[in-house]
């Protein structure tokens, strides 16, 4: 293999604990300075690329300046999602002043981590991961990172090998992403590592007792440990012709499908629901050339989940681009000759429409399971701290409702990461470790140009502190309750919310009074760990 080399660096240019982007002939490195040591991984984050010397170091990994993922800077390795795959690590060495860098000419600056090859002759076992979502990627990836040798079948609904669906809503469905580069790993990588994925199986019933599973064809498959990761289902509107064509929900690549499709004539959307959903199809199909209306009974968007004023900005920003909104308003009846024409509110109005897109949230998909903890108020599954719901059965992503380390409070999130580290704490404890599954809460939104990410987990609060200005989308808002930060909503301060993140997670966030008189340095403070 040809190497590139050059200095990096001077010696005295790194502190320790700091860390700075550099170039090796043509390729982008990130060097680190620990312990009087330096070392270089590669630059950008291998979920979307983000410059992770824009993140945080702490301690020894570095806090990606986009969704989060973390990297250790001394070997590349992930420790935490979403992304897949590790960075690459390069030999460093110090020749009198100079830090100099050596780099494979032909290093993409990723690297696929360490797995186990499959041998059923050494473990003759049958792991089955139902649901091929994020939750059930990254489970079936770190049984195989986590040593596991026998036999991995994943198994799906859907059509896809498992693919990215927080795109669906928005460079999918606005027209910036191809089918391409949807896919979280092509059909190889599932070939190599020996992952057999079942495409279009549905599962009816799961005995936890028997340990089988049944699908709906009357096959059976029987498993020596099984992970539910099935995911939501998107909610129906139970109205008078809510079965006319060109009305749809959004969950599945087949649903954007169907949605591009209908759209290729463009015209009037309209959307019912003002939550995520709801919000970014509205903003993709305005992208597309569509009028879009949306539908929603409550006051403000986004409210219940960032406050009056970030829901109001929320708004602001799509009227701005041309989505109208009624507020207040409900649809109770839809109306066409076998394609959707009109949507009648509540009130009497009556709504042109080419195609609906109904965004009104999901219920865990758990119908399939009978014989397990199933909690009352959403059928989702309740599990203990290590993702466990019965003998040989761990539960992980939007399905798994579980105690929240900071509050005590029992919570469901539906959240990308989230769903990414439960797979793999689930992976870790069904391969034979005990690993507790203690994360924070992460999600992010993108609508128009406005960029939101969400840390930690608040269904009320007593008050919101915002530092910064929400005109100009560039804020911190702090979600304060008893004197503790339940959770912060951020635009254009990535870094620091990658900082916060990473004191939130280590218990060290400031105290409320110092929030309200500003001007935290939370960067340093994340790197003084
Ligand atoms: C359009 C859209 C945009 C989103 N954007 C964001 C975002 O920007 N940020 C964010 O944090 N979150 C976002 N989310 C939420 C995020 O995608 C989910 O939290 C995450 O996908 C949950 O992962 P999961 O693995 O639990 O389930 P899923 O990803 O839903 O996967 C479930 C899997 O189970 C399979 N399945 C279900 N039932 C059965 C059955 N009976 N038999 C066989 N297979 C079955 C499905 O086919 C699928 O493969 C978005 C969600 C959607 C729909
Ligand atoms: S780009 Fe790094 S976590 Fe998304």
């Amino acid at each position: 293999m040809k190497y590139i080399e050059a200095i990096a660096a001077n010696v005295n240019d790194l502190k320790d604990g700091d860390m700075r982007q550099v170039r090796v002939g043509e390729k982008e490195v990130l060097l680190n300075k620990l312990d009087g040591k330096f070392y270089a991984i590669g630059a950008h984050c291998s979920h979307y690329g983000a410059p992770l010397a824009k993140g945080v170091l702490s301690g020894h990994h570095v806090v990606c300046p986009w969704h989060n993922a973390c990297f250790d800077v001394t070997n590349g390795d992930q420790n935490q999602p979403p992304g897949l795959d590790a960075l690459a690590c390069y030999e460093v060495r110090v020749e009198g002043e100079n830090v100099i860098v050596s780099v494979p000419e032909n290093t993409t600056g990723l690297r696929s981590p360490d797995m186990a090859q499959f041998d059923p002759n050494i473990d003759g076992r049958t792991f089955v991961i139902l649901g091929a979502g994020t939750a059930g990627t990254h489970a079936a990836e770190t049984l195989r990172t986590a040593g596991y040798q026998g036999r991995i079948v994943m198994i799906t609904k859907e059509d896809k090998l498992p693919y990215d669906r927080t795109k669906l809503s928005k460079a999918y469905l606005a027209g910036k992403a191809s089918p391409e580069e949807m896919p979280l790993r092509s059909p190889e990588f599932y070939d190599e590592h020996h992952i057999e994925v079942l495409l279009n199986q549905q599962v009816k019933q799961v005995d936890t007792t028997a340990k089988k599973l049944t699908f709906s064809n009357g096959d059976s498959l029987s498993y020596d440990a099984l992970l539910v990761a099935t995911g939501g289902k998107p909610r129906q509107l139970d109205v008078p012709g809510a079965d006319l064509r060109n009305i749809f929900t959004l969950r599945s690549f087949e649903d954007a499908n169907h949605i591009l499709t209908a759209a290729e004539s463009k015209g009037r959307a309209v959307v019912i629901g003002s939550s995520f959903i709801g919000m970014e199809t509205a903003a993709a199909l305005t992208q597309q050339g569509f009028d879009v209306t949306i539908v929603s009974p409550d006051d403000v968007p986004l409210k219940k989940i960032f406050g009056e004023q970030i829901g109001k900005r929320f708004q602001q920003v799509h009227e701005e681009n041309g989505v109208n909104f009624k507020f207040n308003s409900k649809a109770v009846k839809f109306e066409g000759n076998g394609q959707v024409e009109t949507v009648i509110l509540d009130n009497g109005d009556r709504l042109a429409a080419n195609i609906v897109i109904i965004g009104i949230g999901v219920q865990p998909a758990t119908d399939f399971l009978q014989d397990v903890n199933l909690h009352p108020k959403d059928h989702s599954v309740v599990v203990d701290e290590y993702l466990r719901a019965a003998d040989g059965l761990y539960i992980a992503g939007d399905i798994a409702r579980y105690l929240d380390w900071r509050t005590g409070e029992s919570i469901r999130v539906e959240h990308w990461r989230v769903a990414a580290q439960q797979g793999r704490i689930a992976a870790h404890n069904m391969a034979g470790k005990s690993v507790k599954f203690r994360g924070l809460p992460f999600f992010w939104t993108m609508q128009f140009k406005f960029p939101l990410r969400y840390v930690g987990h608040a269904e009320s609060w007593d008050e919101i502190i915002i530092d910064g200005d929400l005109q100009k989308q560039e804020f911190i808002a702090f979600y304060v309750a008893k004197n503790q930060v339940l959770a912060v909503a951020t635009s254009h301060r990535d870094q620091e919310t990658a900082a916060i993140s990473e004191l939130m997670r280590l218990n060290q966030m400031p105290s409320i009074d110092e929030l309200r008189n500003g001007k935290v340095d939370f960067v340093n403070r994340a790197r003084s760990n």
